[in-house]
């Protein structure tokens, strides 16, 4: 199974397929908001029927009815992960898998994680500009705790807060770890980043590759550098 879920962060619908068209067998892509909100739920129906996994990244935040109605119509899409801000609460998060499961189709409902602290944000923006006092890594495990106790599965965190957030909330709930560069790649708009080999140490359940594979000159084959890389023993 692919631990490396490729972030499909493209303009147009020929740039996706030219990508998708690359990999000779299903890969697990994530569906973000700059896909959806110009193609709608189309593309995502499209690349499913492609047989590949998909992570449906729209980072839900809204009242907990809102979340609810909305996620019982993500679930109607059959994808495999969809997700939400865990600063939305503990009521809206119980109320997001609440939806899941009466959108569910043949009662299976798609996996629910919560993001924590985009990876974006820095120790200082987390403090000066959202006004939360700590360090990064102890907001990240107290939002992952929240997103168990709601019932979720699991996380988009950090590499960096991954192992921690395994010992406090079990090996089972998902870590789910954006942020990811190659050693020479610049980091860009990211932060909290790490390489694919420091994600497998610190036993990251799926990391998020956009970037350092879709902009890379041979796409195929950093895939596979990736995978083989999180695949060592
Ligand atoms: O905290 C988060 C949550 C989501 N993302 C998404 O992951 C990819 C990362 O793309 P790169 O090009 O590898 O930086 C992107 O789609 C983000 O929306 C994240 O980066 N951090």
């Amino acid at each position: 199974m692919s631990k490396t879920i490729v972030a499909l962060d493209f303009s147009t619908r020929k740039e996706v397929y030219e990508f998708l068209l690359k990999f000779h067998e299903p890969v697990y892509v994530k569906i973000g908001m700059e896909l959806t909100y110009s193609f709608g739920f189309e593309i995502v129906r499209e690349v499913k029927a492609m047989g590949h996994q998909i992570f449906l990244d729209l980072k839900l935040h809204d009242i907990p009815n809102t979340v609810k109605q909305a996620m019982k119509n993500l679930a109607k899409l059959d994808v495999d992960i969809v997700n939400l801000h865990a600063a939305g609460g503990s009521t809206m998060m119980k109320a997001a898998i609440e939806g899941l499961k009466e959108g569910a189709i043949n009662g299976k409902r798609p996996l629910c994680i919560a993001v924590t602290q985009l990876t974006s944000t820095s120790q200082e923006a987390m403090n000066k500009e959202l006004l939360i006092p700590g360090n990064v890594q102890d907001v990240v495990i107290d939002y992952a705790k929240l997103a168990k106790e709601s019932g979720l599965d699991g996380v988009v965190c950090s590499v960096h807060e991954a192992k921690a957030i395994h010992e406090a909330c079990g090996d089972d709930f998902l870590t789910v770890t954006p942020g990811i560069r190659l050693a020479d790649d610049s980091a860009d708009d990211q932060k909290r980043v790490a390489t694919p080999a420091y994600a497998r140490e610190q036993g990251c359940d799926y990391i998020v590759v956009g970037r350092s594979i879709t902009k890379s000159a041979d796409p195929l084959s950093t895939y596979h550098q990736i995978e083989a890389i999180m695949e060592e023993a």
